[in-house]
């Protein structure tokens, strides 16, 4: 199997403020816990109209690489470029002011509140002065629609509580606030984890949606046939190490789900059954159920 490892781009050059600068890059930068060295040598660049897709096993390291970028745990190792300045980033804050949003899967939303409500949680719009002002209910919930819509989003009424939409929903309107409160980079963590194959795939459809408006995405996930659709670029990490990083011209989908899969572990298991006794249909079908493509909707 012939992979073609991406030279993380432009690793070495220096990249002072601005030109030609990614909008992020990560330069074998790494995150240690007192002893515990939780990500290491990491390599990737994010930049607009791209997705990054970041994939890894449990214990990998995506949680980690997550905190460093949307500013809630410093790195200690290598290099953050925000648009090619090194920075340490001291809080989400900070990430938000340099337009790094981050869409978690359990979103922060207020359930019983209506759609437009959650949509400007914290940011309301208001109209009035003095004694007189009052929140601009009318603004809010037109804007709602129309930033939805213009995602591509068509809900029938923004007044219904967000906690009556459906996971996926939910998931799209955290990308639709964050494209509109003018996010350049957006992570999404883990954002079909907990859904099922359709709205898996109505996610993936505005992580591209995202994608062209112009910003920047990562999308973390275990799952390379969700990757692979949507994503320009993969990072592959493994017990806190980056296993490889590739364009999408270097890999294929089944290439992907073998390193994901640990290919030669799976191998290695397959010889040790076979003279265990002859179970290599266990793995055959280990290997189907990995095959399982979920449909992914046409742009
Ligand atoms: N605050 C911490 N202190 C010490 N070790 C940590 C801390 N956070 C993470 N680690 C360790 O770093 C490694 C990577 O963990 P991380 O949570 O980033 O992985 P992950 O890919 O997000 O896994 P999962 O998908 O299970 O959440 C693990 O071995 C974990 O035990």
């Amino acid at each position: 199997m012939a992979i073609n490892q991406a030279t993380a781009t432009d690793a070495q050059q220096p990249v002072s403020a601005e030109q030609g600068a990614h909008l992020i890059s990560l330069r074998d930068a790494g995150k240690r816990y007192g002893n515990i060295l939780a990500l290491q040598g990491v390599d990737m660049d994010v930049d607009p109209g791209r997705v990054t897709c970041v994939l890894g096993d449990n214990g990998a390291g995506k949680s980690t690489l997550i905190k460093i970028i949307a500013g809630r745990h410093e790195h200690t190792d290598g290099e953050f470029l925000i648009e090619g300045e090194s920075v340490h980033l001291r809080s989400p804050r900070e990430a938000l002011e340099r337009g790094i949003a981050a869409v978690y899967q359990d979103l922060a939303v207020v359930p019983l509140m209506p759609i437009w409500r959650n949509f400007f949680l914290g940011s309301e719009l208001t109209k009035g002065f003095g004694p007189f002002k009052s929140l601009d209910v009318e603004q809010m919930k037109e804007i709602t629609k129309k930033e939805l819509l213009d995602m591509g989003i068509d809900l029938r009424d923004v007044d219904q509580p967000i906690g009556q939409l459906s996971g996926g929903e939910r998931q799209c309107v955290a990308i639709a606030r964050a494209v509109y409160f003018g996010a350049k980079a957006l992570i999404l963590d883990e954002p079909t984890a907990a859904l099922g194959v359709k709205q898996s795939g109505v996610v993936l459809r505005y992580i591209l949606a995202a994608r062209d408006r112009g910003l920047g995405v990562i999308f973390i996930t275990h799952n390379p046939h969700h990757a692979f659709p949507v994503g320009d670029s993969f990072l592959l990490l493994k017990r806190g190490k980056s296993i490889g990083y590739y364009d999408k011209a270097d890999i294929t989908l089944d290439e992907l789900t073998a390193q994901m899969a640990g290919g030669a572990e799976l191998e290695e298991l397959a010889h040790e059954l076979e003279q265990l006794g002859g179970y290599t249909q266990d793995i055959a079908v280990i290997r189907e159920v990995e095959d399982d493509i979920p449909d992914v909707p046409a742009k």
